[in-house]
């Protein structure tokens, strides 16, 4: 196993109740950089991160974090890593303050470098002002702030993000990703999980789920190189029943409307994929576009049942 990388599983499994939640999935994850777990809801990825985290146990598979084997070293592990929850886990019913002093306590803070700590966290998350809200009380943006303050307060080598920005706006999800980069430049290697695209493309690598599988695993770019169709938009009259027509044909692997064009993803065996969707669309117009990672998902997962 390399010392370069901060996650490494061989076979990692879970089964609740004869479903596998997670299917024999091997990750190499380098130190240093900001993974994604791309998937729908129930795909695996919770159960993933709390294996990873030593929180669940595997029923199969070998898993090392930060150059250990991670059983039996748990609770040593875990002193080194910090873990925001899909749902806020801290309490509602205290004060931005209280939560930080509680967490800080958990981790054995002494109360010097705790009050430094504190104050510098308040400032970087800006919640400076904030002390004595409770948290309850605040906007998804400030809670979110907040999580992520008390996750990396003991400055963890190793961060997961259980779905960070579900509760969030554009923005607030633009500003967090800066934060993820700055804790990326620190040094922290980060492993986040989301459903949205725009997010795992700002990943430097990822693996797509699907039921428990590791469906593709890559950065973006190397998945979408990959992969293994050619994107045609189709403009013109219609589109609605083109689009039956053509997902009938086995060299169309999904075909979506998005505005006024049809996407089309072309088998890469077609050679010329233009010369040949011209034959099927008449006097339609057609481009050739370079593809995204939710064609990726598409192709390598059962995707375009969702997004067609
Ligand atoms: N404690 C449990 N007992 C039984 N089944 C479970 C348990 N935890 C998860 N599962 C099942 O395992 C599968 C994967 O769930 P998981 O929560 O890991 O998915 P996810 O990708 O994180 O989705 P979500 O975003 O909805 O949490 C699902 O079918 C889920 O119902």
């Amino acid at each position: 196993m390399s010392a370069c990388l901060a996650i490494e599983t061989h076979g990692m499994s879970r089964e609740f109740a004869g479903v596998m939640a997670v299917d024999q999935v091997d990750l190499a994850i380098a130190t240093g950089s900001i993974y994604g777990f791309l998937g729908p809801n129930g795909c695996g990825k919770s159960t993933s991160i709390r294996m990873l985290t030593g929180l669940l146990t595997p029923s199969a598979g070998e898993i090392k974090v930060l150059g250990d084997n991670l059983f039996g070293a748990e609770e040593r592990i875990r002193r080194r890593i910090g873990y925001m929850t899909q749902k806020f886990s801290l309490y509602d019913n205290l004060s931005v303050l209280e939560n930080l002093e509680f967490v800080a306590r958990i981790y054995g803070l002494k109360r010097s470098e705790r009050r430094s700590r504190l104050a510098e966290l308040l400032s970087l998350y800006e919640l400076a002002g904030r002390e004595k809200q409770l948290a309850g009380s605040m906007s998804g943006g400030q809670k979110q702030r907040l999580a992520l303050a008390a996750a990396t307060l003991h400055r963890p080598e190793l961060l997961f993000l259980d779905e960070p920005t579900s509760a969030v706006d554009p923005e607030n999800r633009r500003e967090f990703w800066e934060r993820l980069f700055d804790l990326c430049d620190q040094g922290t290697t980060i492993l986040v999980s989301t459903h949205y695209m725009d997010e795992a493309e700002r990943c430097h690598g990822l693996a797509i789920l699907e039921r428990g599988i590791k469906r593709a695993d890559g950065s973006p770019q190397q998945l979408m190189d990959a992969m293994n169709a050619q994107v045609v938009e189709v403009a013109g009259e219609d589109l609605r029943s083109l689009k039956q027509t053509l997902v009938k044909l086995p060299e169309v692997l999904s075909a979506a409307q998005i505005g006024s064009r049809l996407r089309v993803l072309v088998a890469r065996k077609i050679a010329d994929p233009l010369a040949w969707l011209k034959l099927q669309v008449g006097e339609r117009d057609l481009f050739l576009v370079q593809p995204s990672l939710e064609d990726v998902f598409v192709t390598c997962t059962g995707g375009d049942r969702h997004v067609a």
